[in-house]
Formats: C-alpha cells, sequence, structure tokens
C-alpha cells in the first residue's frame, strides 16, 4: 500500500524545473564513438537531439540519460505536474519507425484496456502517457513508462558466478509467468514474435525490476547537478551523453516484463520466421503453425542463460561455422529424443530435415543423445527433480504439450523456492 500511495500523482503544486546549468562536464573527443553512435547503421540525424534540463510538452523535465537501444534513448525525467519521476522513451523520428510505432503503441492500448485486475497485469511494463516531441529532422514519438532499476541481465552479471540464486530465479519466473498468462489469455498476445524482425524475446535484458524507493531518483538528480554526465558537444549544437546508472535502491520492486514493440496478435495463424536464432522454438524452425506456446519454449531456453551458465541450444552448425537450422533440430533430438510425425507433417520444410519416415536426412551430423537430467549439474537431489520436471513441462517438440503459463506460475520448483 505504501508503494502504491508513493507512486500516486499528488494533487498540489507543480514542480519547478531544477536550472542544470553546472558548465563543469567532461567533454568526450568527437572521433570517440560511443553509446548509440556504436550502431553499424547509426545515423545522428534520426535521433531528437535532447539536452539535459529541456521540458518536453511543458511537463516532463529531462535529468539524465538511463540507456539506449537501435531505435530510441531513455530518459529520466521529472514529471513537473505529476510530481514524480519517470521514464521518457524517445524514439528515431517517425519517418525512420515506420508502421513499428504504431504498432508498440497499440500493443500498449490493448494491455492498458485490458483486464485490471488479473494478477499478472502489475507484471508488465506499464505505459503512463505517450506524445510527439518536433525535432530538427521529423516528429519523434515519446513513451511515458515509470522509472526501472536495471534487468536481469545486469544483475545476473553482478554475480561472479553467472548464475542467479534459486529464490531469485524462482522469484522472477513466477512475475514473468503471471505477465504471460495476462498477455497470453486476457490480451490475447504473443511476446516473443516480431512482425518484420528476429530482434524481440523474453529475454534477461527485457525483464526489469521495479523501484520502491524514490531517494534513488534525488540521487540521480543531485549526481547531475555536482557531477554532470561526460558528454560529446557537436558544433549545431547536438549532444550525446553517457548513460549514468540508478543506484541500487534500498527497497526493489518486483520485475515487470518489457519490450513489446514485435508483439503480436493470437488472432490468426502464424506461419511467419520468427524469435532470435537460439530460442526459436521447434515449430517456427519447421514453419508449422505457431501461437502463444512459443514464449513458453523460449522462457526454457531463457532460464538455462540465467541459471545454468549457458545456452541450451546453440544451433552452431560444425561444416558452416555458424547458425544452421538444421544443427539447432538436431541438438533439440539429442536433448529430447525425435520429433513426433505430426509435428513434422504440419512443417512446411520438415522435408528438408527429415526423411519420410521421421529420421533425419542422411547427411545431417546428429549429435549422441544428452538428455536434459546429464546437463543439469547444479542442484540435487528433490529440488533437482522438480527443476527438471519444471523444464521438461516448457521443453516439448509438440507445442500443445507445453504447459500454459498459468500453470508454470504454480509449478512445484516455483512455489517451493519462494
Ligand atoms: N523504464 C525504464 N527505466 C529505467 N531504465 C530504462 C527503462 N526503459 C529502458 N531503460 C534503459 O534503456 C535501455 C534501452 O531501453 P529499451 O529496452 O527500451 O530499448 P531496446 O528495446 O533495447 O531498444 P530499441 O527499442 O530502441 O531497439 C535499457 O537497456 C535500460 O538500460
Amino acid at each position: 500500500m505504501a508503494s502504491l500511495l508513493r507512486r500516486l500523482p499528488w494533487p498540489g503544486r507543480a514542480w519547478k524545473p531544477i536550472a542544470f546549468s553546472n558548465s563543469n562536464f567532461a567533454r568526450i573527443p568527437l572521433e570517440e564513438k560511443i553509446e548509440e553512435e556504436l550502431f553499424p547503421d547509426y545515423l545522428a540525424s534520426r535521433y531528437y537531439p535532447v539536452r539535459i534540463g529541456e521540458v518536453l510538452r511543458d511537463r516532463f523535465q529531462i535529468v539524465g540519460k538511463l540507456g539506449f537501444g537501435a531505435t530510441s534513448t531513455v530518459w529520466l525525467a521529472r514529471d513537473l505536474n505529476g510530481r514524480r519521476h519517470v521514464a521518457l522513451k524517445l524514439f528515431v523520428n517517425s519517418e525512420s519507425m515506420g508502421k513499428q510505432l504504431e504498432h508498440e503503441l497499440s500493443m500498449y492500448r490493448r494491455i492498458s484496456t485490458s483486464a485490471a485486475r488479473h494478477t499478472g497485469r502489475e507484471a508488465v511494463r506499464n505505459l503512463l502517457d505517450s506524445f510527439d516531441v518536433s525535432g530538427p529532422d521529423g516528429s519523434h514519438r515519446c513513451l511515458v513508462h515509470p522509472p526501472l532499476w536495471e534487468s536481469t541481465q545486469t544483475f545476473l552479471h553482478r554475480n561472479p558466478v553467472r548464475r542467479l540464486p534459486s529464490p531469485v530465479l524462482a522469484f522472477i519466473l513466477r512475475r514473468l509467468f503471471l505477465a504471460l498468462d495476462f498477455l497470453h489469455v486476457e490480451c490475447q498476445m504473443i511476446h516473443t514474435a516480431g512482425v518484420d524482425c528476429r530482434r524481440t524475446d523474453i529475454k534477461a535484458d527485457n525483464i526489469m525490476f521495479g523501484i520502491n524507493d524514490d531517494s534513488v531518483f534525488t540521487a540521480f538528480e543531485d549526481q547531475e547537478l555536482h557531477k554532470p554526465s561526460r558528454r560529446k558537444l557537436f558544433d549545431d549544437g547536438r549532444a550525446i551523453y553517457l548513460s549514468r546508472e540508478l543506484q541500487m535502491p534500498k527497497d526493489w520492486g518486483a520485475p515487470v516484463l518489457c519490450d513489446f514493440g514485435s508483439a503480436v496478435l493470437d488472432d490468426r495463424e502464424h506461419l511467419e520466421d520468427v524469435q532470435p536464432d537460439i530460442y526459436r522454438a521447434p515449430e517456427v524452425i519447421l514453419e508449422a503453425p505457431w501461437s502463444n506456446q512459443i514464449d513458453i519454449w523460449n522462457t526454457g531456453c531463457m532460464i538455462w542463460d540465467l541459471f545454468e551458465g549457458g545456452h541450451l541450444f546453440t544451433g552452431q552448425d560444425m561444416e558452416h561455422q555458424t547458425y544452421r537450422s538444421r544443427a539447432h533440430l538436431a541438438e533439440i533430438a539429442a536433448l529430447l529424443g525425435p520429433p513426433p510425425r505430426a509435428l513434422l507433417k504440419s512443417g512446411k520444410s520438415s522435408h528438408k530435415y527429415f526423411t519420410d519416415q521421421g529420421d533425419f536426412r542422411p547427411d545431417f551430423l546428429v549429435p549422441s543423445t544428452v538428455p536434459l537430467e546429464n546437463r543439469e549439474t547444479n542442484l540435487e537431489g528433490a529440488d533437482r527433480e522438480r527443476f527438471l520436471a519444471m523444464m521438461r513441462k516448457m521443453l516439448q517438440w509438440d507445442p500443445v504439450k507445453r504447459s500454459s503459463a498459468k500453470e508454470l506460475a504454480e509449478d512445484e520448483w516455483i512455489t517451493t523456492n519462494i
């Protein structure tokens, strides 16, 4: 309750903008590439030239940079009217974004109009507002979100053994499955798809911890006032800032699932080639119809990254020394045994990899069978058995045999480890 009350914008006088006028900042040489400039297709004119201290839409004052992506920069801002801090995701100009922009917004609208009482609603990133700002090279969409602390990926890297402790993983999984149940059942959405790319997925980067401690934001502001961010300053007035980390909150919020830019609606038969290579579900690789069960497969693969210190599947082909679908299928077969005939029948490209009898084509290098039991090396006894049983509920060739997100949220390994 206390954290809810802290988050509500209280009526009262609007905050006044702060003067971020300390000119005692370190300049980064112009020839040194930093942050978003490091993307191979970076074009300065696509990005809105944000300046720390500026106020967008007469309401949101930029305090500092939180991060960047291929199509956006993310900023901590003071919501002057709402008297709270928010994260602004400022996209590259709308012309470069095309349909993707409207798509992401329509997914957030769907989330916000779906059943608010569902327990998974709180476990997905909330959109507070959205607006457009005009820049020198066009219009830019800005999404307003609650600020979040670091991602599960960054958290993982803090741990020298690069493996999450069981209770932390169980807590994250419980929230993730509640979020997926909400998306699958209430919103009829599939998270891990991708309309025109294979970029978005359920991965540690897309699960971020909340913040229940406002002192984190005032500390960030104080740092910007007293030790302004390092930056590059160009002759045309543009600046590129280095991101600044939010300090560790005294009270963390529960994790939330982010990034709905490439989610799709589960309202028709899907056959598109989606998901990043290592998380591709068997039905996607075989070009069989797929549905929200690909999110469950993806989650099973991600658990391995968080808990076992490496990818479950790599799809690295010995002959071609790169990712190949056939190598990926062979790895899955080594773990789960041969695929069911019904799945092969429904896949448009099954014939490329399998004979009519359901055997791998003779030119395939099929690795020897290594069951899941042999690959799990961290746990012992009943806890290990429960963990493996949970993994088997996700890692099934046949999508229909995978458990639903709702069932997995109540899985015994999760409930005994929280
Ligand atoms: N709500 C938030 N609170 C705090 N930091 C955030 C928030 N949203 C994003 N970030 C930071 O900004 C970075 C980029 O954000 P985001 O995950 O939205 O972009 P992306 O999906 O990687 O990129 P893009 O959508 O531009 O391709 C993140 O890695 C994170 O560090």
